[in-house]
C-alpha cells in the first residue's frame, strides 16, 4: 500500500492556504489510503518542463496543485511543496529530488543554483584556484560520505574559504551543510558525521538508486514525516503544533531514544534543543513504566517546570498522568513533607535576622566583611550541605577568593551560630531543605523513580546533585536511571560549577552535546556568544566545553547594537524599535512576541503612552501567548526558559561579575530573529 510523507516545508506554509484548499490536501491523503494505484490518485507527471521525472502534480482545486515526488522504487510518495500552479510547477523545475546513496535520507538540490554560486566564486577569483582551505582535503568519496549529493561535489570543490562556504551553505541539503561545518571548524570527518547525523552512516540503510524511497519510513530524517492515518494528518496540520514535536534532528532522536546502562548527560548551548530532547526522551521513556512506576521531571526554575508540564501534557496527554514535572524547590519540600519533616523554608527577611543575631559579637581581627560571610555561608556551605568545621576546612571552593586554612577556622563559627540559629527558629534554607530530602530518600523514607530527567543542571547545587542521583535508580543499576541536560552559559544561580562526579553521579562515556541551534538566528548566536568571549565555560563535569561546530539552522539581521547616556534615552531607543517592529510589513510581530527585559518604569510608561499594551511576565506562571496580548516585560531571570521573535535588552553594567555576563548571555538567546541591545554609558 502506498504511503504519503510530508515534508515540513508543506506544514510550515499550511496554516496559509485557503481553507478549501487545505480540505484538498487532506482528500489527496485520504485517496492514498483507500486506493493507493497512482491512476485513482491522478498525480500528473510533468516532464519534460522539470529536470527530475519523478516529480507529479495533483490538483488541489482550480487554482491550486501540490507537488508529490513519486518513487521509482517502494510505495512511498512525498508530498513536497503546495502553491499556485504557475508558482508551483516553477518551483520543482530545476530541483532533483533524491535519496542520498550514503546517508540515505531524501534530499533537495537545485544543481543550477549551487553551479552559479561555484561560477560566482571562480569569476571573482579569475581562475579556479586551489588554496589550502581545509575542505580541499577531503576527496569526492568523502565529499559524498559528507552528505553532499553527487550532482554537487564538483560545485563544492569550488569553496576555498569560510566566506564561500558561507554563501554556498544555504543552497546545500542541511546535512551536508552541517557535516561540512563541523569539518571546516576542526572537527574530523567521521566526528562530524557522528556529531551531525547522530549516527557513522555506515549502518545507514543504503537506497538503491536515488529513486528508492523504500526505505525513507526508516531513516530519521529532519525534514520529513510519516502520516499515519487522518487523525495524525490533522494533528500535524493543526495551526498550534511546533515543529519540534514532529522532526527530531537526527542526533536528538539518538539521544532520545538512547538506551543506557547508567546516567548519561546532554549539554549543548542555548537553544539547541536540550528540553526538547528531554521532553521527546520523557515520553519515550513513559511509554516503557511498569505497573506503578512513575517518570521524573525535575528543572531549577519554577517557570521551566511550569512550560514542560504543559507541554507534555499536550503531547501525551494519557501518558502525562505517569510523569511529574516539578521544580527542585517544590519536589524537595514534598519529599521533606512527606519525610515527616516540619521546618519551613527561611524567607529573606528570616535570613537577615538570624545573620543580625550572628553579628552581634564579631571578632576584631577579622579581616572579611559580613556581606561576604554570608556569601561564603551561602555559596559554599549551604550548597554543599556542609555542617562541620572538618568538611568546611576540606571543601573545595572552585570560583570564590582563596582562603587559607586559618581564614576558613575563623569563620567556621559563624556558620556554626547561623545553623543553630536555623534549628532554633524551626527553619531551613532553600539548600537545607535540598539537604533534607536528601537524607529522607537515603533513608528509604521516599520511593525512588523509575526514571529521573533533569534540566538547568547548570543551577544544582551539590546536595541537590545528590538528591537526584539518590531518587534515580541508579545504584539498583537498572537501565536509563538518570538523564541530565544543561548548560554552563547559563549559570545565573550559583557562581561555583559542581562536577556531577562530585556527587558520585558518573556520566563517562554517556555524555553527549547538542551543537545546531534552532532558536535564535546565526547572527544572534554568534552575537551572544561574543558576550561570553574569554569566559571558561564547564561542561557539567569539570571539563571545559567546546562550542566548536555549533551553528544556527537559519540567518537573519544583524542584533542592533544601540548606545545611550541615560534611562530616558534608553526608554527613546526601546520605544522606536518596538514603533518599527510592529509597524513592519511583511512577516508581522505582534507584540506578545516581543519583549523587553528588564522592564524599567521610563520605558513601560514611554510604551504605554503611545497605547502600546505591556503584559509582564509572572513568576510561576505560563507566558499566555497570543491570547494576551501586550509587549512582554520581564527579568533577566524569568525570562530563561522562554523565548520571542524580539528582544529588546538592557545590558548589566557589571560586565566583570561572571554571573551578569550569563544574564546577558541568556536574555539575549531569548531572541528568535531581532535583538536590540542597549548599553548604558553616562557620560563624564
Ligand atoms: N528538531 C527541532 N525542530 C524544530 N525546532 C526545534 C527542534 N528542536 C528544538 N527546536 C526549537 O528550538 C528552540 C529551542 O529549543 P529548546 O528550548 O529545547 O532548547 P534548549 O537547548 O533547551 O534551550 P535553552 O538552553 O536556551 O533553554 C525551541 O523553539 C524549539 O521549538
Amino acid at each position: 500500500m502506498a504511503q504519503l510523507m510530508m515534508h515540513r516545508e508543506v506544514l510550515a506554509g499550511f496554516g496559509k492556504l485557503p481553507a478549501k484548499v487545505q480540505k484538498k490536501v487532506v482528500e489527496l491523503h485520504r485517496k492514498f489510503e483507500i486506493d493507493s494505484t497512482q491512476a485513482s490518485i491522478n498525480l500528473e507527471k510533468l516532464q519534460p518542463m522539470t529536470k527530475d521525472p519523478k516529480v507529479r502534480s495533483a490538483r488541489l482545486g482550480d487554482d491550486y496543485r501540490a507537488i508529490v515526488i513519486a518513487p521509482d522504487k517502494g510505495d512511498t510518495f512525498i508530498l513536497m511543496h503546495i502553491d499556485h500552479h504557475d508558482k508551483a510547477y516553477r518551483w520543482c523545475e530545476n530541483k532533483l529530488f533524491e535519496a542520498h546513496g550514503a546517508i540515505g535520507v531524501f534530499q533537495v538540490v537545485d544543481v543550477e543554483q549551487v553551479e552559479r554560486i561555484a561560477e560566482e566564486f571562480n569569476a571573482e577569483k579569475h581562475v579556479s584556484v586551489v588554496t589550502d582551505y581545509r575542505l580541499n582535503e577531503l576527496n569526492n568519496d568523502e565529499l559524498f560520505q559528507a552528505g553532499v549529493p553527487e550532482a554537487l561535489i564538483p560545485s563544492v570543490r569550488a569553496v576555498q574559504s569560510d566566506d564561500d562556504f558561507e554563501r554556498m551553505a544555504d543552497y546545500l541539503p542541511p546535512e551536508a551543510r552541517q557535516v561540512l561545518y563541523g569539518y571546516v571548524c576542526g572537527m574530523e570527518l567521521d566526528e562530524a558525521i557522528l556529531e551531525m547525523l547522530g549516527h557513522s552512516g555506515a549502518e545507514e540503510i543504503k537506497p538503491d538508486g536515488p529513486g528508492d524511497f523504500s526505505h525513507l519510513t526508516e531513516v530519521i530524517s529532519m525534514d520529513l514525516v510519516l502520516v499515519e492515518g487522518e487523525e495524525h494528518l490533522r494533528e500535524i496540520l493543526s495551526e498550534d503544533i511546533e515543529a519540534w514535536r514532529i522532526f527530531l534532528h537526527p542526533y536528538q532522536r539518538k539521544l532520545v531514544e538512547w538506551n543506557v546502562k547508567g546516567p548519561m548527560k546532554i549539554n549543548g548551548a542555548a537553544g539547541t534543543g536540550k528540553t526538547v530532547a528531554l521532553m521527546h526522551r520523557a515520553v519515550w521513556l513513559a511509554k516503557q513504566l511498569g505497573t506503578g512506576e512513575k517518570v521524573l521531571i525535575t528543572t531549577f526554575t519554577t517557570n521551566l517546570a511550569v512550560t514542560i508540564k504543559a507541554l507534555i501534557e499536550d503531547m501525551a496527554p494519557e501518558l502525562s498522568r505517569n510523569i511529574d514535572v516539578t521544580n527542585l524547590h517544590q519536589l524537595a519540600r514534598s519529599i521533606c513533607q512527606r519525610g515527616g519533616a516540619t521546618g519551613r523554608v527561611a524567607e529573606d527577611n528570616d535570613k537577615d535576622a538570624m545573620w543580625g543575631q550572628v553579628f552581634t559579637h564579631v571578632d576584631e581581627d577579622i579581616e572579611f566583611d559580613q556581606q561576604f560571610i554570608r556569601k561564603e555561608y551561602e555559596q559554599i556551605v549551604d550548597r554543599m550541605g556542609i555542617d562541620n568545621e572538618d568538611d568546611y576546612l576540606t571543601t573545595v571552593r572552585t570560583g570564590r577568593p582563596r582562603m587559607v586554612r586559618k581564614q576558613r577556622k575563623k569563620l567556621w563559627p559563624y556558620f556554626a551560630d547561623f545553623q543553630k540559629e536555623l534549628v532554633k527558629r524551626n527553619l531551613m534554607t532553600f539548600e537545607g531543605t535540598v539537604h533534607q530530602a536528601r537524607l529522607v530518600v537515603e533513608q528509604g523514607r521516599f520511593s525512588k523513580y523509575r526514571y529521573v530527567l533533569v534540566d538547568e543542571l547548570q543551577d544544582f547545587g551539590l546536595e541537590a546533585l545528590k538528591l537526584i542521583g539518590n531518587l534515580s535508580p541508579i545504584a539498583e543499576e537498572l537501565p536509563n536511571p538518570l538523564c541530565v541536560v544543561g548548560d554552563g552559559h547559563q549559570r545565573l544561580y550559583s557562581a561555583v560549577p559542581i562536577p556531577l562526579s562530585r556527587a558520585g553521579v558518573d556520566v563517562r562515556g554517556r555524555s553527549r552535546r547538542l551543537k545546531i541551534n534552532y532558536r535564535t538566528s546565526e547572527q544572534i548566536r554568534k552575537w551572544a556568544h561574543g558576550i561570553l568571549a574569554g569566559i571558561a565555560v564547564d561542561d557539567l563535569d569539570g571539563e571545559d566545553v567546546l562550542i566548536q561546530g555549533d551553528r544556527s539552522v537559519f540567518k537573519g539581521a544583524e542584533p542592533r547594537v544601540e548606545t545611550v547616556e541615560d534611562e530616558n534615552q534608553c526608554a527613546e531607543a526601546i520605544l522606536s524599535w518596538v514603533k518599527g517592529l510592529l509597524a513592519a510589513k511583511g512577516d508581522k510581530i505582534r507584540s506578545h512576541e516581543i519583549c523587553i527585559v528588564p522592564a524599567m518604569p521610563a520605558v513601560v510608561s514611554k510604551l504605554q503612552n503611545e497605547g502600546i499594551e505591556t503584559l509582564e511576565l509572572k513568576a510561576r506562571q505560563k507566558d499566555p501567548g497570543k491570547s494576551e496580548p501586550g509587549v512582554r516585560l520581564g527579568t533577566k531571570k524569568r525570562i530563561k526558559g522562554l523565548e520571542f521573535k524580539a528582544v529588546a535588552l538592557l545590558l548589566n553594567a557589571n560586565t566583570t561579575e561572571k554571573v551578569s555576563r550569563f544574564e546577558d548571555y541568556v536574555a539575549a538567546t531569548r531572541a528568535r530573529e531581532h535583538l536590540l541591545v542597549v548599553n548604558v554609558e553616562p557620560v563624564g
